[in-house]
């Protein structure tokens, strides 16, 4: 880069985090990069302008605000797994690159959980702690032993799979609780895979947790969940405070139900001294084990997110595609007019899926892991698909993982639908099956593994008889190069799926005052409507209620539990909502106790 005087002006990258001089040997030699501890975030603001590049571990809160200010910013750089705290949907918006280390520290994350798992059974931060105090407490710190017990795992990931591994290495049972793991994968770890959070909990002794920070896995393990697992079981957090209530963890060690916690990660860190808050008496309390968010702090781990990702900073400044961009284009530039509104519409189908239909603690919609998709009109003669195919696996991923859906493209998007065990049957049809008044449609029908869908089969109107009850379809088109949903299984609809919209989805009765009834509990809670539109079932002979369509959580759903579930011939609707900012679940669950309110999905886009 070259200045106004025509000296060479090095970029320059801001390290506001303690990372590993490995990596930042590798820029020292072409870029100029300020390590700057203890920033305060208005610091970090004030600075930021210069920057070319930042790198971050999980202190730092890339807020779109901070993004904003980086006026000069190309590329956000997180040294780990995690990108909970980078406001990825306002870096995309703003042009600027995010990319992580998908795999650097995932065998430290998993040796730290083992770590703790055998703390916690033998007492060794106790007995260490009073053995330095000159006591010799043999018989207060007897423990137990893990080998013949049951190891539950929430999220079968990468991490939840290497701890696994190394937990049957241990002599334990492992079962776990992913609604989008490989079964093929996991049987090959030894590892029982329950359809159902509610099913896994009563069948552990001990429970540890390895799923991303999201919408959906936040505070998902409360009070309910907690008094599901057997008296005398114990928990581990070695995955994202939070994603344990806090409060249900410190009461459950109180009433002694719970026997023990180990935990490695706060929903505020690091937690606050003051020894009233429920994180200081947690961290105080006797049976607790805890540190300071140490899963990934090891010497190697730290070594390989360090050059990993400093590694990719220099290809993107270098104007390169970096390996593992959260936010990369999926289409190479030449193809970016004609293939990018349809890219979008196949990445926001395969999201609404997820988000929409699935759900963790549902029997009535697993997650299916075969689909059709389901090209129709112009789109048909496209010569080659893969970017549509990447698209759909990214929309897929995404939603459930913080590094799964980030470096999906056209190279590696069927190797990792194989690593996850997610087979697509794609079908071209040049003709459109029915009476569409758009040029090209493109439809997603997630299915058991049986018998592939045939275009002609999925535009027959007889998806009822056709046993639609076992899939799930959503349809979409482009008009005026924007993607719209026309379809959501048996409901005809028409909405455009924005870049990071939050739909909220409620299946009803369609009947007078819903609409108001809905709007004035959102309206309570402060949640914004920016529109709303009604999606009627109108695709003939199906428009009886079918289980699994929304999100159907048992304990969300009281309102079919309350006998609101649909009678034959009783008129439903989908209600979709477009609304400001997150939808919390107490919000959700008051919306479904709501009369006619049958269930709801909150979806980010
Ligand atoms: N304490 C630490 O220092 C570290 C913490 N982590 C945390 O561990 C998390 C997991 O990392 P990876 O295994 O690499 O991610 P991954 O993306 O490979 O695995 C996450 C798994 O969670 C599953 N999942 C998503 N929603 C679920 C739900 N509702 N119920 C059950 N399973 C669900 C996904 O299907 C996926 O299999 C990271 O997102 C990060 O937050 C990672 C590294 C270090
Ligand atoms: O990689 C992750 O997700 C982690 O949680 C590690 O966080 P850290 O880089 O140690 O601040």
């Amino acid at each position: 880069m070259n200045g106004t005087n025509g000296t060479e002006v090095r970029p320059k990258v801001l390290v506001p985090e303690k990372l590993s001089p490995d990596g930042l040997a590798l820029l020292r030699k072409t870029l100029d990069v300020d390590e700057k501890k203890g920033l305060t975030p208005e610091q970090l603001i004030e600075i930021i302008p210069e920057y070319d590049a930042l790198l971050v571990r999980s202190e730092t809160k890339v807020t779109e605000a901070l993004l904003q200010a980086g006026k000069k910013l190309k590329v956000v750089a997180r040294a780990g797994v995690g990108v909970d705290n980078v406001s990825v949907p306002a870096a995309t918006k703003l042009g600027i690159v995010v990319v992580n280390s998908p795999q650097g520290n995932i065998q430290a994350a998993a040796e730290h959980t083992i770590a703790l798992l055998m703390s916690m059974a033998r007492n060794i931060p106790d007995g260490c702690a009073s053995t330095k105090a000159g006591k010799w407490e043999r018989s207060r710190l007897v423990g137990v032993e893990v080998k013949g017990k049951t190891l539950g795992i929430i999220g079968l990931g990468k991490v939840g799979l290497i701890v696994a591994r190394m937990a049957r290495g241990l002599g334990m049972n492992v079962t776990a609780s992913d609604p989008y793991a490989s079964p093929q994968v996991a049987a090959a770890n030894n590892v029982t895979l329950v359809p159902t959070l509610q099913e896994l909990l009563p069948l552990v002794d001990f429970l540890t947790i390895h799923t991303p920070m999201l919408a959906s896995t936040k505070g998902m393990m409360s009070t309910n969940e907690i008094n599901l697992m057997k008296p005398g079981a114990r928990i581990l957090n070695v995955a994202r405070g939070g994603i344990i209530d806090e409060i249900a963890l410190l009461d459950a060690l109180n009433s002694g139900h719970l026997a023990g916690a180990a935990i490695d990660v706060f929903s505020s860190e690091p937690p606050t001294k003051d020894a009233e808050s429920t994180a200081a008496k947690l961290v105080a309390h006797p049976r607790c084990v805890a540190t300071p968010h140490l899963g990934a702090s090891t010497v190697e781990a730290q070594e390989n997110v360090s050059i990993d990702v400093c590694e990719q900073v220099l290809d993107i400044l270098s104007g390169a595609l970096p390996r593992s961009a959260v936010n990369a284009p999926i289409i190479l530039p030449a193809e970016y007019k004609t293939l990018q509104p349809f890219v979008k519409l196949v990445e926001k189908i395969g999201s609404i899926y997820m988000q929409h239909f699935t759900s963790s603690s549902t029997t009535t919609s697993p997650f299916r892991n075969h689909f059709d998709l389901i090209y129709e009109g112009d789109l048909a003669s496209m010569s080659s698909t893969k970017p549509l195919f990447a698209a759909l696996i990214k929309g897929l991923l995404s939603p459930i993982s913080d590094s799964a859906g980030l470096n999906i493209n056209i190279v590696n998007a069927e190797a990792l639908a194989k690593e996850r065990g997610i087979f697509v049957n794609e079908q071209k049809s040049r003709d459109p099956s029915g009476p569409s008044p758009y040029s090209s449609l493109v439809t997603l029908v997630a299915r058991p593994p049986s018998r592939p869908n045939s275009v002609t089969r999925i535009a027959a109107e007889d998806l009822a008889s056709k046993g639609s009850k076992s899939q799930h379809i959503i349809s979409g088109y482009i008009s005026d190069n924007r993607p719209f949903i026309s379809r959501l299984d048996r409901f005809s609809t028409s909405f455009v799926p924005a870049d990071g919209a939050t739909l909220l989805i409620c299946h009803n009765y369609d009947a007078p005052g819903k609409i108001g009834v809905v709007g004035s509990i959102l309206g309570r809670e402060g949640v914004n409507i920016n529109y709303m539109s009604v999606a009627p079932a109108s695709f003939p002979g199906d428009n009886k209620f079918l289980p699994g369509s929304g999100v159907h959580t048992p304990s969300l759903s009281g309102g079919e539990a309350d006998g609101q579930k649909m009678r034959e011939g009783q008129k439903e609707a989908l209600m979709i909502l477009n609304v400001d900012g997150g939808v919390g679940q107490d919000v959700v669950r008051e919306l479904i106790g709501a009369g006619g309110v049958l269930s709801v999905s909150v979806v980010s886009l």
